[in-house]
């Protein structure tokens, strides 16, 4: 297991744990190091006063539950060893309740279940960004942010996925996932290997990241981008192949920071519901000034995240990587 801390130049790194099977052990610290930079843009683009990190538990065979419980407290250790340099939360593999095995051995830990005091799940708040992302992009690239009557592809119904389609009700909504479970009557469905390619208004990467390279940009069938998942170009370099197809795609780190905002501003913030729900839909503004900015638009996310990360950088002498 490892932790990575990318960035402390706004405040204490943030970024919730990974457990997953990986072939080779260095293939989950190359996941913690990538996604931990992406934690740093996330919070900087959404003006947060905190860092960027990931904890990766990197399996190479399925665990126990006694087993599963073993390497979550030896987590819940090595984060406490941080002193709060710090914070996790859930992400791929994990959820609230082992949060809260994590509590027990470091107050470092958020979104645990809302029994035990916690902000639980963070996918209604990531779905509401995405929402005020997509809303902003369809005004930008339609002239308007009402989706009734575009047709909007998500790929990836799982927990941000399926909520994102059932608030557009207006929308032909098409659906997919590599989980035949998943086909919910109420919507089209489309295979994995054919929703990147067709026919949309709007297309939603909801499932896995690395969608965008090279080799798939030429197959994108939507003009507009916008979805939660991590990670989603190959490479920085394919934002431009994208502009040059004439496809407008919201930074992921951009649109998918609503579960970050939300929870850090109830449970650090202690901020209301209301309150901690606005700063969410601010994600709003912030892709209206990465769509206009002079650059496409992740150079202007990053020069955004980048810039609040220098005026803010902490004073000589501390380590900020
Ligand atoms: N949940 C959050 O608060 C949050 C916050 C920020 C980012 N994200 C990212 O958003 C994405 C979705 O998150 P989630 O919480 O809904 O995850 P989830 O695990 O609940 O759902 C992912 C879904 O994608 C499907 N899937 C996997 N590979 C696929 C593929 N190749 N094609 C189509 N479907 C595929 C899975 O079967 C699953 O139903 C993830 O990449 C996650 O890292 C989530």
């Amino acid at each position: 297991m490892m932790i990575a801390v990318h960035s402390r130049a706004l405040g204490p790194a943030v970024g919730g744990v990974r457990m997953r099977h990986y072939a080779d052990w260095r293939d989950g610290m190359e996941d913690a190091l990538r996604l931990s930079e992406a934690m740093t843009y996330k919070c900087a683009a959404a003006d947060l006063a905190f860092g960027g990190g990931k904890s990766v538990i990197a399996l190479d065979r399925p665990l126990t539950p006694e087993l599963r419980q073993a390497a979550l407290e030896d987590l819940g250790d090595l984060i406490a060893s941080l002193d709060g340099s710090y914070l996790t939360g859930p992400d791929v593999g994990t959820g609230p309740a082992d949060m809260a095995v994590l509590r027990q051995r470091t107050p470092h830990v958020f979104c645990l279940p809302e029994e035990q005091g916690g902000t639980g799940s963070s996918s209604i708040p990531t779905a509401v960004g995405v929402l005020a992302a997509l809303r902003a992009g369809a005004r930008h690239v339609f002239g308007s942010e009402s989706l009734d009557g575009r047709t909007v592809v998500i790929s990836g119904m799982g927990s941000v996925g399926s909520l994102v389609a059932k608030e557009l009700p207006g929308a032909r909504v098409i659906v997919s996932d590599v989980d035949p479970a998943r086909r919910d009557p109420a919507y089209e469905w489309v295979e994995p290997e054919e929703a990147l390619r067709t026919p949309a208004d709007v297309f939603v990467p909801a499932a896995v990241g690395g969608v965008f390279d090279p080799r798939t940009v030429p197959e994108v069938g939507a003009q507009l981008v916008v979805g939660p998942a991590n990670n989603q170009l190959a490479a920085d370099s394919v934002a431009e192949l994208l502009v040059q197809r004439g496809i407008t795609w919201i930074p992921d780190f951009v649109a998918s920071a609503g579960g970050a905002v939300y929870t850090l501003a109830r449970e650090i913030g202690h901020l209301s519901h209301d309150e901690a729900m606005r700063r969410v839909e601010a994600i709003g503004s912030t892709v209206d000034t990465v769509l206009t900015g002079e650059g496409n638009p992740l150079e202007n996310a990053l020069n955004l995240a980048k810039e609040r990360l220098t005026r803010s950088a902490l004073p000589a002498g501390e380590a900020s990587r």
